[in-house]
């Protein structure tokens, strides 16, 4: 999915494999492809630290997406890429990314990685759907939404730690954990990869956690219109790594969320934050889904 062709220098196409029941592009796919359409440009010895985005548009799945990448600027440090992502010639994303030349320092702090139970001791999503699916007591219509659920062949492992917060069996705190790692092998020694996938993976599920305080609403329109993303240290995106959301805030068909990714020895892999746009509906019938 993020292996972009290049149709010029600076012109690159991107194309789907997994399409939101929404029926718009994922947001984290189009923020992975568009740091790969940046890091192509810049020389391997420079690591993406940052990116900020905006979605402008919803993006079209029947249809692939140009990226043009614009040089900003290349500094002895700092290298700075624009990128915008464009369908039926019009931008659906707007983002700049940029790039660090490594330099170690002696300013090193991080907060603590939460406590949490080890992947190990977890249940996958579809583990968890089949179990849900055994239970006598279903409706039609939470049977139909845990198949479709299983049917949803996203290529991010997940695990959450919390299942019925995840799922937002009940209200709770606008905090979400829950373990990630792309699905397949990517191995060691391409850094620049590891960092579009974990801008892939950052985005998913991320802006639902402004939901959790609310079962007794339901999303009508759910969006991103934001995302910025800061690398803070070497990962495997294709290793268990903890993703923390938290919402701070919500108000005016707005919520904002922050997201930290951790490595399981406990280093702070990436951090995000994103706003979106949130509109509701109360629950009317029964179903926990
Ligand atoms: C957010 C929007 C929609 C901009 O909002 P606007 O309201 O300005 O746009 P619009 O085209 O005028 O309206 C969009 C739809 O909202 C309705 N609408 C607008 N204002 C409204 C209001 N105040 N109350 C009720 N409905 C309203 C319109 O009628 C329209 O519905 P109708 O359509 O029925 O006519 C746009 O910037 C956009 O689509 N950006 C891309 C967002 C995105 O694709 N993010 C990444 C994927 S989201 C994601 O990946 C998150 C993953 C996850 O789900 O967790």
């Amino acid at each position: 999915m993020l292996d972009l062709k290049m149709l010029e220098v600076l012109e690159l196409r991107g194309t789907h494999h997994w399409v939101p029941s929404a029926q718009r592009l994922f947001g984290g796919q189009i923020i992975g492809q568009a740091l790969v359409a940046a890091a192509k440009s810049v020389s391997d010895n420079l690591y993406a630290h940052s990116l900020h985005c905006y979605f402008v548009r919803p993006g079209d799945p029947t249809v692939p997406v140009l990226y043009q990448v614009d040089r900003t600027r290349d500094g002895r440090s700092f290298t700075v890429r624009s990128v915008k992502a464009i369908q039926h010639g019009q931008p659906i994303l707007i983002c700049q990314a940029s790039f660090q030349v490594l330099q170690p320092s002696p300013l090193q702090h991080q907060f603590p990685m939460p406590v949490v139970p080890q992947p190990e001791d977890l249940l996958t999503v579809e583990e968890l759907i089949q179990r849900y699916l055994s239970q006598a007591d279903l409706t039609e219509s939470a049977k139909q939404g845990l198949n479709k659920l299983l049917a949803n062949e996203v290529p991010i492992e997940m695990k959450p730690v919390s299942p019925a917060h995840f799922y937002r069996f009940a209200s709770g705190e606008p905090r979400r954990l829950f373990w990630a790692r792309a699905r397949g092998y990517i191995g060691e020694g391409n850094m620049k990869l590891h960092c579009c996938v974990a801008a892939y993976v950052s985005d998913y599920a991320l802006l639902g956690t402004v939901l959790l305080p609310y079962s007794k609403y339901k999303a009508r329109f759910i969006a991103s219109l934001d995302h910025a993303m800061w690398f803070h240290s070497t990962f495997r995106s294709d290793e268990w790594m903890l993703y923390e959301c938290v919402s701070p805030w919500a108000a005016s068909s707005r919520g904002l969320v922050e997201g930290r990714l951790w490595r399981r020895d406990g280093v702070l892999a990436a951090s995000c934050s994103q706003e979106g746009v949130l509109r509701v509906k109360p629950v009317t019938e029964n179903s926990k889904l």
